[in-house]
């Protein structure tokens, strides 16, 4: 019989332990996980991404469901151990679950720290530590604009950031003179503290908070200087504390944390500990290369009685805010024992200092250029004695690098290119030597590298072009773990083998998983409907839940109701029925949306269907990938400035687009004159009138990723305007990777290339506009469909749906 190996703690260093052990052992030892979090582990890193709206949540999973069951893997979600019986080596959970254990790993990782104010207690105030921080952050500056970030370490001042992509206004108070003294000089700070206060934070040093005020709800700081700050939402990052009070109460030993020696063993027998909730000579990591190097040393434990020991870590940070780049290492200040190298450019604004202690480099700080620091970070690990060495080339001027090669190419194969992962040069080029790899993903599958920050990808990506002659930054990547197939392959096979439904795609194509992810699923459910629009018969149950239920889920789990109103006109019938209908249904918000049209917020989800046949007007499509809106100006009907009817063109624009699905939400605009009151500057699809002729600007974008639209050309008549639109989103439609918006699809191709087949090649543009027609010839309206059709509401609204949540 196997081993019974239980995990307690389903997050980054107790996966990636068994991830180690899987791949040196996996036959020896039947597994359990458990984990408090309701989801399987994902990349807790990236949640500052997340927040600053450069990924989905839905891309942070480092392992899915399928991952656990492939390996035979037993995970229990959302319910945490409460008990540890040594005795009878026996686990008790929350939920009355109970499991023997021959091995137990402790991999609780840590709390985030509550500073105990007054008012602490307050709705409003929360940590940043877990998918619903993030959610509830994301969720909160829709309704709430101030926002204080309490602590200016590397977590506060991504979240600070974070909050102000998301539209909010931030304040950071920070109890030290100086931003991240934990890994940064006075000089360094100081640069950075400007930087930041020029993107827009109102940074606040040597504060400290007495209380939080407000009745419920936060409203506000009280400081201990008399002064005062107003606040809707307080996020606290002021450090974290190992989770260690479930491993006191089995009586395992413990310091700062659970105590560990050099193979990850606490101080009971088959009991060992990894991760931020381990304490390993005096040390407990609060980041992930030492947790992964743990994770190796503990696996290997597992597996062998002689196995590698773990000796400590020399540890690293970048703060992952776009626009700065800082690195810090090891001893960074300045004492009576260490001398410095350091460059100050003022024209460049950058910093570089190497901190040297009796001729071996201890430490560095680098602000706005940190391309140094793998070869810094590997002198420091190699224990490379510089006293041979000229002090000046420690530090070499980029010029004099731009002269002899990239920093990457010069590096040794022993340097390490991914701090998180441990993975060298060396290593990555044998593997895409001898793997044959081309694809930054596939780097990533095989060597760990680029997994975690992602802060080494523009390396792996510089590896990838010098080791294969190819500008691997244009490389297509696979869709998801499921594949190696690339968008482009999967559209080009579902073409050429003329292949028909979802199971038979992943089939043909040596799906990995058996049902695929919520990342691909979509994606074929989009690309089979976009080349068989006729035959196609769309896969209800491999589309997001907006999608699905035809509205947009809100923070409450209602939903909401946005009717169509073609160029957001409307007329006093509708807006009586829209009354009427908020009145019976006791709707609390009715808002005018962005896009000009009529918000009914707060709908439960068993009256849709009722709602959506007491309206009797059309979806406005407002949660799907396709045509959204057509935001128009009022024009020549009344505006003395217009020259042009922007109603009556942004009407036959939207009836004719109206249902079309695309890559993502595609969204448009018509002003008469360059006024631009429509916003046509920054739409997917934006119309201009200039004097007798309309201009054509597309792939603009708001949002997150602010975007100015391109021009693509002018026209006369609104025929041509509907010929020419049509032909760019039925190139956009056919060749766009899912969820690629219109601005980046052309980032990536460039408008030349669509300008070609859009506007100088006639037989082409007639052949995108015949396929947008049979595309659109299809489309009916989901809630008529819904309405009309008993057997539907059933399936949507009785039925317990399988979700794609995310
Ligand atoms: C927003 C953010 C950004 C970060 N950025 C970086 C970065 O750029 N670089 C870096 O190196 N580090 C970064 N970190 C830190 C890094 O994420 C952590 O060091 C790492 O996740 C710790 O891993 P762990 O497995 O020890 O703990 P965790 O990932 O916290 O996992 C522990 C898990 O155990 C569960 N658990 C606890 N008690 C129980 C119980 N009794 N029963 C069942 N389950 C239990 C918890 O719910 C949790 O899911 C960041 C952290 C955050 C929050
Ligand atoms: N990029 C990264 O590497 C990254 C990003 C986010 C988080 N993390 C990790 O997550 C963990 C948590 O990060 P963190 O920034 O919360 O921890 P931290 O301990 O690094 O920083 C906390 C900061 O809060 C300040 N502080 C403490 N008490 C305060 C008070 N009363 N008022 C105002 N400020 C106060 C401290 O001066 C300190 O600078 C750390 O282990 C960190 O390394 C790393
Ligand atoms: S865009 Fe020009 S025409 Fe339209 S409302 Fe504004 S000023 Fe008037
Ligand atoms: S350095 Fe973080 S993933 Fe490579």
């Amino acid at each position: 019989m196997k081993e019974r190996l239980v995990l307690i703690g389903n997050g980054m260093a107790g996966i990636r332990t068994l991830e180690e052990l899987l791949k040196q052992d996996s036959e020896r030892y039947e597994i359990t996980v458990f984990g408090k979090e309701p989801h399987p582990n994902y990349n807790r890193i990236q949640l500052s991404s997340v927040l600053q709206g450069d990924t989905e949540l839905h891309d942070i999973m480092l392992n899915d469901y399928d991952w656990y069951k492939d390996n035979k893997i037993e995970l229990i979600t959302g319910d945490a151990i409460t008990h540890v019986d040594t005795e009878r080596q026996t686990l008790y959970s929350a939920a009355g679950v109970e499991r023997p254990y021959d091995r137990l790993i402790f991999a609780t990782g840590s709390n985030p720290f509550m500073l105990p104010l007054p008012g602490a207690d307050k709705e409003g105030v929360i940590a940043f530590r877990n998918i619903q921080d993030c959610e509830t952050m994301i969720n909160t500056s829709k309704s709430y604009k101030k926002a204080v970030v309490i602590g200016g370490g590397l977590l506060g001042l991504e979240a600070a950031r974070g909050l102000l992509n998301l539209g909010m206004e931030v304040d950071v108070i920070h109890l030290a003179d100086r931003l991240m003294e934990n890994q940064l000089d006075g000089e360094a700070s100081g640069m950075l503290k400007e930087e930041l206060q020029a993107q827009g934070m109102n940074i606040h040093l040597k504060k400290q908070t007495e209380a939080l005020i407000g009745a419920d709800r936060v409203e506000g700081l009280q400081f201990k200087d008399g002064e005062s700050l107003d606040a809707d939402l307080v996020v606290m990052a002021v450090g974290i504390r190992p989770n260690i009070e479930l491993a006191k109460e089995t009586g395992i030993d413990v310091g700062k944390a659970i105590l560990v020696n050099d193979y990850m063993e606490t101080s009971h027998e088959n009991i060992y500990a990894v991760g931020e909730c381990a304490e390993h000579r005096e040390v407990v990591y609060g980041l992930v290369t030492p947790l992964f190097e743990q994770a190796k040393v503990l696996a290997s434990r597992l597996c062998k009685e002689d196995g590698a020991s773990y000796e400590g870590s020399i540890v690293s940070t970048s703060l992952k805010v776009s626009g700065v780049d800082v690195f810090s290492a090891g001893e960074f200040m300045d004492t009576d024992e260490t001398k410095s190298i350091r460059v100050h450019d003022e024209f460049e604004d950058t910093f570089k200092k190497v901190v040297v202690r009796d001729n071996y480099v201890v430490g560095s700080v680098l602000f706005g250029d940190t391309s140094d620091s793998p070869r810094i970070l590997s002198m420091m690990r190699s224990s490379q004695d510089v006293s041979g060495m000229n002090k000046a080339t420690i530090l070499p001027s980029e010029s004099a690098e731009d002269n002899a090669g990239s920093a990457v190419e010069l590096m040794p194969d022993e340097e390490n290119i991914c701090g998180c992962n441990g993975v060298c040069k060396g290593e990555i080029v044998s593997a895409i030597k001898e793997q044959g790899l081309t694809t930054v993903e596939e780097v990533k599958k095989t060597t760990n590298a680029s997994r975690s920050c992602g802060g080494c990808k523009p390396q792996v990506t510089e590896l990838l072009s010098l080791a294969t002659g190819e500008d691997a930054s244009q490389a297509e990547e696979p869709i998801c773990g499921c594949t190696d197939h690339s968008h482009e392959d999967v559209v080009a096979a579902i073409r050429e083998m003329e292949l028909t439904y979802i199971p038979e795609v992943m089939n043909v194509l040596g799906w990995e998983t058996e049902d695929g992810c919520t990342k691909c699923r979509p994606a074929l459910n989009y690309y089979l409907g976009m080349v068989n629009p006729l035959d196609y018969e769309d896969d209800e149950n491999s589309r997001f839940i907006n999608e699905r239920m035809h509205a947009n889920i809100q923070n409450d789990g209602t939903f909401s109701v946005v009717p169509r109103m073609y160029g957001g006109v409307t007329d006093s019938d509708q807006l009586r029925t829209i009354a009427n209908v908020a009145d019976k249904y006791d709707v609390p918000l009715l808002k005018v949306t962005g896009g000009q049209r009529i918000d009914l917020l707060g709908i439960e989800k068993e009256n849709l269907p009722s709602v959506w046949d007491d309206l009797g007007m059309r979806s406005g499509n407002a949660y799907g990938k396709g045509m959204r809106t057509v935001k128009t100006c009022v024009g020549e009907n009344f505006c003395r400035f217009g020259t042009q009817d922007s109603i009556g063109l942004g009407i036959k624009m939207e009836q004719k687009f109206e249902g079309m699905k695309t890559p993502h939400k595609v969204k448009m605009a018509v002003s008469a004159c360059p006024r631009n009151c429509a916003e046509s500057g920054i739409k997917d699809v934006g119309i201009v009138g200039v004097e007798g002729a309309w201009e054509i600007f597309v792939a603009g974008n708001a949002g997150v990723d602010l975007k100015k639209s391109e021009r693509l050309c002018k026209v006369e008549t609104d025929e041509e305007v509907l010929e020419i639109t049509a032909a760019f989103l039925q190139h956009y439609r056919e060749n766009a990777r899912y969820l690629e918006r219109t601005s980046h699809y052309i980032d990536r191709v460039g408008l030349d290339t669509v300008k070609k087949v859009v506007l100088e090649d006639e037989k082409e543009k007639a052949a995108l506009n015949e396929r947008m027609d049979i595309a659109l010839s299809i489309e009916q309206d989901p809630w008529t469909d819904i309405v009309d059709s008993e057997d539907k509401q059933k399936d949507l609204f009785e039925k317990k749906q399988v979700s794609i949540t995310t």
